[in-house]
């Protein structure tokens, strides 16, 4: 399986304070890495510097084989970038433009992209109803925008997605239905995913491979059933017991 994304010894500092030490990990293709870790780790940094919205201190990044480290030198070149690697942000209501219908936001990003979809299409790949074609942001709800978003970001045809918290502001049901419709498009397209997520049940359903960020250093990674069900860091095991699992009943203490 082909390597998609390899990071490669990033660092990033703002001022004299390190934010990420020498993170290094890969994404394959068709397959999704976990970034896990608390608040502040520096998951939203990294997945900032894989897209190219945030400078590397040091370090270097490969997506599609090509270095991203250097600046995209034309519009076409910022285009073909995008067209491997789009992202999903946590706030798609912020990240979407509030005037733009949403038949509009698909058709302008196939248009920049020349891929063959149509808004309809990825409005039923993403499982919303060609109702909201006219809608504007603030006339969905979270999981509704949040399903534009990933259409959009499918509208480029990429390679390669970063998610980040792309879940986590909506509630378990309609997380549960975005993660499901997230997994039926890598299994049809092979998409690699580097998913951000301080959540462990997340991970749990998503990933193949985890890598365990702790104040921005990579404290444990490997396989997702290794890392999850064997954890060797102390942290990792720390993150894990402040999780319920799947079927976790909270124990009834009897006086
Ligand atoms: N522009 C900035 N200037 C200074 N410090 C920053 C900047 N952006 C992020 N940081 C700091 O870098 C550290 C890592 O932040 P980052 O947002 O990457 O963490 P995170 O793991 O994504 O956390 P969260 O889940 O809360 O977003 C934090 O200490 C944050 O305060």
């Amino acid at each position: 399986m082909a390597d998609v994304i390899v990071v490669e010894n990033l660092v990033k500092r703002y001022g004299t304070l390190e934010v990420v030490h020498d993170v290094s990990f890969t994404v394959r293709t068709g397959r999704t890495t976990a970034l896990v870790g608390e608040s502040g780790a520096g998951k939203s940094t990294i997945g900032g510097i894989v897209t190219g919205l945030v400078d590397a201190t040091a370090g270097k990044v490969t997506v599609c084989g090509e270095d991203r480290s250097k600046a995209a030198r034309s519009s076409r070149d910022r285009r073909r970038r995008a067209a491997q690697l789009q992202l999903v942000p946590q706030d798609p209501i912020t990240f979407l433009d509030p005037r733009q219908r949403v038949s509009a936001a698909l058709a302008e990003t196939i248009a920049l992209h020349k891929s063959d979809h149509t808004p309809a299409d990825l409005m039923a790949a993403v499982g919303l109803s060609t109702r909201y074609a006219s809608a504007v942001p603030r006339e969905m709800s979270g999981g509704q925008c949040q399903r534009v978003a990933i259409a959009r970001a499918l509208a480029a045809d990429p390679v390669a997605m970063v998610l980040d918290e792309a879940v986590s502001a909506l509630d378990v049901s309609v997380q549960a239905q975005v993660l499901n419709l997230l997994r039926d498009l890598q299994t049809r397209t092979s998409t690699a995913y580097l998913f951000i997520t301080h959540d462990l049940s997340v991970v749990r359903q998503m990933a193949d491979d985890v890598v365990v960020l702790r104040r921005g250093q990579v404290v444990e990674d490997g396989p997702a059933e290794q890392v999850l069900d064997d954890p060797q860091a102390d942290y990792t095991k720390l993150l894990l017991a402040s999780t319920p699992r799947p079927g976790w009943k909270p124990v009834r203490r009897t006086a």
